[in-house]
């Protein structure tokens, strides 16, 4: 027999350390029956000897392999097992009679696995394997703290039995048993809950954010270029290393409260089902905090730092180069170390995206190139957007006033959450559509009266005197409560 085993940090190399010996399915069923037998009255260690000797001596006249995967090795985890476990759960088969079904807390599907005993066929490349799950009970002995004296007790091993025949040996190491763990991964991908972390709540939470890419209006070639760029990034792992560089990558979003900015994080987080960390500059009281929560983030993570320009002291940036420890605020500079430096050597596949509503007002240091990878620019609705605005909302692909609302779109400046506002007031097209377009044309009218002259004092009657004022306030309110809003935020956590 041959026993296989993968610890977490070397997962792709194959540890082998007993005996390789010859085993056939006949040899099983007899070995199965003398250890009940055995277990009962023979002591473990001889147990050991006693199926060691009896496989040797069967295993000569098979043509069969077995390789054994334990559930563990001493403390660590058995990858390959895990892997195993997953794969198998899609390969049940309706010869099998007995599964095992659980749900972990959070977790939208069911998990089934085989029971003990139970056994699944499985093909590949012109090769029949079995697999089957095999469990035994062995005693542990552990040293009781509390009242100093040793305690016994017995402990169910699991581990699976894959055989085939020998002639396959190599094509299953080298072929068949990667094969599992890839699909593996992909099921644990899909089956994912993607997480929220933030600094206000102690435990992480799952984002149920419905945002997609195919619900986020925004420039299709832009948008098809960044998912090109995500596809990019995360297959280069061995591209990465070549290179030298750390396997990050920095987008910076730019554009109006209301453009898609959140939403596009949520998006980028369910396509890569990445997790998010959610960090409040604001939150924290030092550079040294924002070591210590960089620290404590995972792999495939993206780290959001929203409203870069509210959430920094910019001129922070003079009191030096280095991290300013004695400083109440986490600094720009403590910022571009972590993005430089810091958070480059620790941790792999990560992605960093701050947030701004004004690129302006960036310091140059952030803007420079190389240090954010892509800037992306969320504008205002096109007639594009609304497209998908419409469908998603009303699921209607086209209507008579789509041309119309089209035309007002490219003259008045709308964000997509302004019209995905008009659009939740009613399921029925018409009704939502005669609403945008009222509300668009208050806009127009709005826009053109800002855009209107000052008019000079003592040469206007009292009437339009009031109706010039009330526009201007009309126009700037909206400014303040974008301000406003950004102050709010500063002081409660932002949901996504
Ligand atoms: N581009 C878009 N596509 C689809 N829906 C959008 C888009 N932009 C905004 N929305 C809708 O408006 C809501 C608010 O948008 P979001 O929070 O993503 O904007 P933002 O750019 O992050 O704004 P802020 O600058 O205030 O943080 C979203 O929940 C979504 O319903
Ligand atoms: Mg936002």
């Amino acid at each position: 027999m041959f026993s296989l085993s993968s610890m977490p940090s070397t997962s792709s190399v194959l540890s082998t350390y007993t005996t390789f010996a010859a085993s056939a399915m006949l040899v099983r069923t007899i070995l199965n029956e003398v250890q009940t037998i055995t277990n009962q009255f023979i002591p473990q260690k001889l147990q050991d000897i006693l199926s060691s000797k009896l496989e040797g001596l069967f295993g000569k006249f098979s043509d069969q392999l077995t390789l054994i995967i334990e559930q563990s090795e001493g403390f660590s985890v058995n990858e390959i097992y895990q892997a195993a476990e997953l794969y198998l759960s899609t390969r049940i088969t309706p010869s099998i009679q007995q599964l095992r079904v659980s749900q972990a807390p959070g977790e939208k599907s069911l998990s089934v696995t085989i029971n003990k005993g139970q056994k699944v066929v499985d093909t590949f490349e012109g090769m029949q394997l079995t697999w089957e799950l095999v469990t035994s009970e062995k005693q542990k002995t552990s040293l009781d703290y509390d009242s100093g004296l040793y305690a016994s007790e017995t402990a169910e091993h699991k581990s699976f039995h894959l055989s085939f025949s020998k002639i396959f040996k190599d094509k299953v190491l080298n072929k068949y048993l990667p094969y599992v763990a890839e699909r593996s991964k992909a099921i644990k991908e899909t089956k994912k809950v993607i997480k929220l972390y933030s600094l206000c709540a102690a435990d992480a939470i799952n984002l149920d954010h419905p945002s997609t890419f195919d619900t986020l209006a925004m420039d299709p070639v832009l948008k098809q270029a960044l998912i090109d760029d995500l596809d990019r990034f995360v297959k280069r792992r061995e591209f990465y290393s070549r290179v030298g560089k750390a396997w990050k990558r920095g987008y910076l979003l730019y554009g109006p409260p209301g453009t898609g900015k959140s939403s596009l994080i949520a998006a980028m987080a369910n396509y890569l089902k990445f997790d998010i960390y959610d960090m409040e500059l604001a939150s924290l009281r030092s550079n040294s905090d924002l070591r210590r929560l960089l620290v404590s983030t995972g792999n495939r993570s993206i780290l959001v730092i929203e409203d870069i320009d509210c959430s920094i002291e910019l001129e922070n940036r003079q009191c030096g180069g280095g991290y300013d420890e004695n400083n109440s605020q986490v600094t720009l500079s403590g910022l571009l170390n972590f993005v430089d430096g810091l958070w480059s050597s620790c941790g792999d596949e990560r992605i960093i995206v701050f947030t701004t509503n004004y690129k302006e007002r960036l310091d140059p240091a952030l803007l420079r190139p190389g240090r954010m990878d892509m800037h992306i620019h969320m504008s205002y609705l096109t007639p594009g957007g609304f497209k998908i605005l419409a469908f998603n909302y009303l699921k209607i692909k086209s209507h008579s006033m789509f041309d119309e609302i089209e035309e007002l779109i490219k003259e008045v400046e709308v964000t997509p959450a302004e019209v995905a506002e008009e659009f939740m007031k009613s399921e029925d097209a018409d009704v939502a559509l005669n609403g945008l377009v009222d509300f668009l044309l208050r806009k127009k009218e709005q826009t053109m009266k800002c855009e209107e002259p000052k008019v000079d004092e003592g040469t206007q009657g009292n009437e339009e005197e009031n109706e010039s004022l009330k526009s201007e306030e009309d126009c700037t309110g909206q400014k303040r409560n974008n301000v406003n809003k950004k102050k709010k935020k500063k002081k409660k956590l932002k949901s996504f």
